[in-house]
This record gives structure tokens, sequence and C-alpha cells, in this order.
């Protein structure tokens, strides 16, 4: 299924690849850099995109790392997966963070981060005095046993 979403430019995003599918089966669509940034280790940094969006109503964007760069460089996205609302106007940023060991230069134009639009599910809570019982109950967190085989 594809929709479509509406997208305006900023100044900055002049020239930059929109977002887009690297392969025919890709969930993702790679978002590049709008600025240079060298992220130092430990740092975080908003990382501007150049364009902004009018996602329709009842879709969200998810915006996921890339596991290249978390994998070899220790960059990841700190708020994964990202959200951003139908209703958001502003610039649409990613927020990365620097796990890894060294300074990692971020350059205008590379892949940071993937897109991914999902469908919304709304719900309204409705306040009951009972709970119906389950097997797990209230056990959590590694009630069912550690990391060892099944
Ligand atoms: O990775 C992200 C996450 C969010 N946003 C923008 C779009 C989103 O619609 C808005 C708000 O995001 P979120 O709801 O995650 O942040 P919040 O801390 O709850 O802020 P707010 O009070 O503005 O909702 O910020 C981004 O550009 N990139
Ligand atoms: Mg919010």
């Amino acid at each position: 299924m594809t929709i479509r979403i509406r997208l305006t430019r900023l100044p900055h995003g002049e020239g930059l690849p929109l977002p887009t599918y690297a392969t025919p089966g890709a969930a993702g669509m790679d978002v590049v850099a709008a600025e240079d940034v060298d992220l130092q280790p430990g740092e975080r940094h908003a990382v501007a995109t150049g364009f902004r969006v009018a996602i329709p109503e009842g879709y969200e964007i998810q915006v996921r790392p890339r596991s290249g760069l978390a994998f070899k460089h220790g960059i990841t996205v700190p708020n994964t997966p990202g959200t951003i609302d139908s209703d958001y106007r502003g610039e649409l940023k990613v927020l990365l963070i620097n796990h890894g060991r060294d300074a990692f230069p971020i350059r205008r134009g590379e892949r940071i981060a993937q897109l991914v639009p999902a469908a919304v599910t709304l719900a309204e809570f409705d306040e009951v005095q009972e709970l119906c019982e389950t097997e797990r109950g209230a056990g959590g967190f590694g009630s069912t046993g550690g990391h060892g085989s099944l």
C-alpha cells in the first residue's frame, strides 16, 4: 500500500534528494542530512532534513535508525522510533546520538535514518473496577526466565 505525503522544501534543503527506498522491497525510505555535524561521543543532535511534511490524517511517520550506522559506528536514534504526527508542520528532524568511541562526521546529503509511514490506531480508555485474570498476571520484566534456551 502506498500513501501520498505532501512535502515542502526549506531553503537549506534545496538540491537534496527526497527520502526514497533504496531497493524495491525496502520498508524504510532513506532520509539524508541537510547539514554537516561532527557528533562527539555521547553527544545528541537534532539533524535537519530540510523539509516539512503534511502526513494524511490517520497516519504517522516513524523515524528509525539505520542498522549499518548503529553497528559500525554506534550512531542511532535515541527516541526510536521517532514519531512524526500528522498535524506537525515544522521541519522533520532526525535525532541522533553517538554511542561510539569516536567522533562521527555527518555530512550534508548522507543517509542518516529511515522513514516508515504507518497507520495510526486510536484508542480511548474505559476505566473499570476489575480486569480479567491471566496466567501471567502481574509478572513481567524477566518473570518467565533469563536469556537461556527455551
Ligand atoms: O524524531 C523526531 C521526533 C519528533 N519530531 C517532531 C514531529 C513530531 O510531531 C513532533 C513532536 O514529537 P513528539 O510527540 O515525539 O515529542 P514531544 O516531546 O511529545 O513534543 P510535543 O509536546 O511537541 O508533542 O516533533 C521530529 O521532527 N523528529
Ligand atoms: Mg508529543
